[in-house]
């Protein structure tokens, strides 16, 4: 897992209390003192701190360690003693001290508890210094704040909700920002999310138009904006709020958010203002309290302990009623001989007592040093993890790294795998690989045997391509030199209908910046075919097609989400005329054209199984003309959804719902992602030792019944693969029940 690489595990109980506490001493006016507990909107006036500590919002300072120098006795102790054995001992103890019936002397208990309780405490309290150390870092870290109009450093745990921030390139984010202006134009950043959600491609981030200008730190200085938000959470991929400056209000959502975490790129510098901080931050919401973790050998041993516990108890009993009868028929006949102890007047409570004092004698069935002895294997299994050559990656000369001693031995009890498809079983490398345009097929190898084609050389038809890009098939090339216009259209879709970024370092050095590397495929081969993507602005898109430089006007951008698994953009070319393109899942996209379609879409569709049967990945494109009057009508029922405070989503959801009909299907595109290495023969071993494994992917169902083929996750003596298609519980259930008649469903 790679969320909060650098912030181990957090607890953050403590700290929110005592800092508000301390807010609370500074004399706040009782009055305006929120109850912070039930949070409902966030208020917060850029440049006001007096404003916004009525509010006691969180600080920027985090806490993640479990103990301080006064708690870590009683909170260790209570926590170590919640292991059974351990309680044991104490009961032993406790009942050494009672003259009467200790037969040991108290130290031979003491002696082996203290060391156990002192070994384990040692080393929960390395680790804890480790926490606090890091904590202390991440703390200390330094950040550049902009106070009266100058830009000074400031340590992290002193950055406050309302500051702003000035980011510069390769920087951690320090607190959860909203985006105010960039060094780069539009009001642009990059930012990378690895540290929140793993994914190693870089995003684009965007101020809202009326902040992009502020620019310097002095108009900054000034700027007094007031932001009303949701209160924290841990929603990662959404934020909604709005902006008030000047009579004007913008909407904001988390395409203007930098969360903490991130780590800025490509971009020079930018500023921020905090929105939340510390424990408030939607990277802190999310990794949960430091919990007191136990592991199945663990539980066992507890069991185990308490079944030798038991044992020990009727071995007592049995000696203590052995003791009564005896001293009934025997010892009592001795009384004048050998009397008694003082407080024992009959052979009954000569028996309790003797019991008890059986317990302390046998005690040694309780293997303590059980406990001791796993936690040096652990400790060495976790050195055996460190020095493991098999783990050793030679490219990035990384070992394998226990961070932990305490749960190693669960690592060879995994039943289950939960697995990512794109980027963790297969490479993340999109290559353009075949399509279909008007019902022809490109870029099929039709006879295996025959050599294979050369790779196409771009050059000489357009010298803005991209040198690596490889396609084999000559027929599509000679499609676009002679004027076919489907062809022409649907590179024009791919060159138009995307959110990748370009960067022209010199004249024809086209550097594209995608958010998913499929784009950028789609991109790069419209741009080999002549449709070469150059710039964007918010208002237009600029391509060179075919030698021929072309503005379009963005009209609007109809956004890509896992629910529509489509995106479309309105653009209205220099001739005037107005056009959506769209492309997206076949699945949703072919139920939305145009009835004279038909013919085209079964062919169309064939191919796309075709495709997917090959395990590529596939995307399905169509356009629709529209006009001026449809354009204006639909574009006042987009301002007023994208405007709406409540239900934006939703209501946007519906706007998009509304145009995206009657479209003329264009074709389809084929994209190859190559498993990574080994990844067969890794599942091939894990499926032998019985773990069931489970991947999450959003492609089409025969692209991915066909990549666990080739990734051996399905194999051709499985007689009984079946397909569950449900989307509510209870059609999965029915389906379920169906497929096996057996099966136990909760
Ligand atoms: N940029 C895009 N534009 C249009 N449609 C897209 C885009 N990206 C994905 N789609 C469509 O939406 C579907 C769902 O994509 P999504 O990215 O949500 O899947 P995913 O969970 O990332 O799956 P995987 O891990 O297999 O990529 C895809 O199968 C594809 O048809
Ligand atoms: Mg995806």
């Amino acid at each position: 897992m790679t969320i909060a690489r650098d912030l181990p595990d957090k607890c953050l109980s403590l700290l929110l209390p005592l800092h508000r506490k301390k807010q609370q001493q500074q004399g706040l006016d009782a009055a305006h003192l929120k109850e912070s507990r039930t949070e409902e909107e966030r208020r917060v006036r850029a440049n006001d701190r007096e404003y916004n500590e009525r509010f006691q919002y969180a600080s920027n300072c985090i806490v993640t360690s479990k103990y301080n120098v006064l708690t870590f006795l009683p909170v260790n102790l209570f926590e170590q003693f919640q292991e059974v054995a351990n309680t044991y001992f104490l009961f032993l103890l406790i009942l050494q001290l009672i003259p009467q019936i200790s037969s040991l002397p108290w130290f031979t208990t003491i002696v082996p508890l203290a060391l156990v309780l002192s070994i384990t405490a040692v080393k929960d309290a390395t680790d804890d210094f480790f926490r606090h150390k890091s904590d202390n870092q991440v703390n200390n870290r330094q950040s550049q704040v902009l106070i009266h109009g100058s830009v000074q450093n400031e340590k992290w745990m002193n950055v406050r909700v309302g500051d702003i921030i000035k980011l510069e390139n390769n920087q951690f984010v320090a607190a959860d920002l909203l985006l105010l202006s960039s060094s780069e134009p539009h009001g642009l950043c990059y930012i990378e999310t690895a540290e929140l959600d793993g994914e190693t491609n870089m995003k684009v981030r965007q101020s809202v138009p009326v902040t992009s200008e502020l620019g310097d730190p002095h108009n900054l200085a000034a700027f007094d904006g007031e932001v009303v938000c949701e209160p924290p959470n841990n929603k990662l991929d959404r934020f909604s709020g709005t902006l008030y400056w000047r009579e004007c209000k913008c909407v904001l959502t988390n395409q203007n958010m930098l969360l903490r975490g991130c780590v800025l790129r490509n971009t020079e510098a930018c500023y921020g203002l905090v929105i939340f901080a510390g424990p408030d931050t939607k990277l802190m919401q999310n990794s949960g309290r430091t919990k007191f973790k136990r592991t199945s050998i663990d539980c066992l041993m507890n069991t185990l302990v308490l079944w030798i516990f038991c044992f020990l108890v009727c071995m007592g009993v049995i000696l203590a009623v052995g003791n009564a009868v005896w001293e009934k028929e025997v010892g009592s006949l001795f009384q004048s001989y050998l009397p008694w102890d003082p407080p024992v007047d009959n052979f009954l409570f000569s028996a309790f007592l003797s019991f008890w004092s059986y317990v302390i004698i046998l005690n040694t069935v309780v293997p303590i040093s059980l406990y001791v002895s796993v936690e040096v294997i652990r400790l060495g299994h976790s050195y055996f993890i460190n020095w493991d050559r098999q783990m050793f990656c030679s490219q990035c000369l990384t070992a394998a790294e226990a961070r932990t001693t305490t749960l190693n031995e669960e690592l060879g009890q995994v039943e289950y795998i939960f697995s990512d498809k794109t980027g963790t079983l297969t490479q993340n490398i999109m290559s353009f690989n075949k399509c279909s345009i008007n019902g022809q097929v490109y870029g099929e190898i039709t006879d295996p045997l025959e050599p294979k084609p050369k790779r196409l050389d771009f050059t000489a038809f357009n010298p803005l391509a991209d040198p690596d890009f490889c396609f084999h098939d000559a027929s599509l090339l000679e499609c676009v030199k002679v004027g076919d216009q489907h062809t022409h259209d649907f590179f024009r879709l791919l060159s138009l209908c995307h959110t990748v970024m370009s960067e022209e370092k010199s004249e024809g050095e086209l550097l594209y910046k995608a958010q998913s590397p499929d784009e950028g495929a789609l991109v790069t081969a419209a741009r080999n075919f002549g449709f070469v993507f150059r710039s964007r602005t918010p208002g237009t898109i600029t391509v060179t097609e075919l030698g021929r430089q072309v503005t379009y006007s963005l009209l609007a951008i109809l956004d890509f989400n896992n629910i529509r698994k489509r995106m479309s953009v309105i653009v209205r070319d220099p001739q005037g005329r107005i056009r959506l393109y769209c492309k997206g899942a076949d699945t949703l996209l072919l139920e939305r054209l145009h009835p004279c379609n038909q013919e085209l879409m079964n062919v169309t569709s064939d191919h796309l199984n075709e495709f997917a049967a090959d395990g590529l990945r596939t995307l399905a494109l169509a356009y629709r003309e529209l006009t001026e009057e449809e354009w204006e009508d639909w574009s006042q029922s987009h301002r007023c959804a994208d405007t709406a405070s409540d239900c934006r989503e939703e209501r946007l959801a519906d706007a998009y719902e509304q145009i995206e009909q009657d479209m003329m299907l264009l074709g389809a595109t084929a994209i190859e992602d190559k498993l990574q290495e080994g990844v067969p023969e890794t599942i091939a071993i894990l499926s032998l030792a019985n773990i069931k494994i489970w991947v999450l992917t959003g492609d089409k169902q025969e692209t991915a019944v066909n990549i666990g083929y080739s990734c051996k996750m399905l194999t051709d003596d499985m007689g009984e693969v079946f397909i569950v298609n449900g989307h509510t519980v209870q059609s999965v259930r029915q389906e379920l029940r169906s497929v096996i008649p057996s099966i136990r469903l909760p």
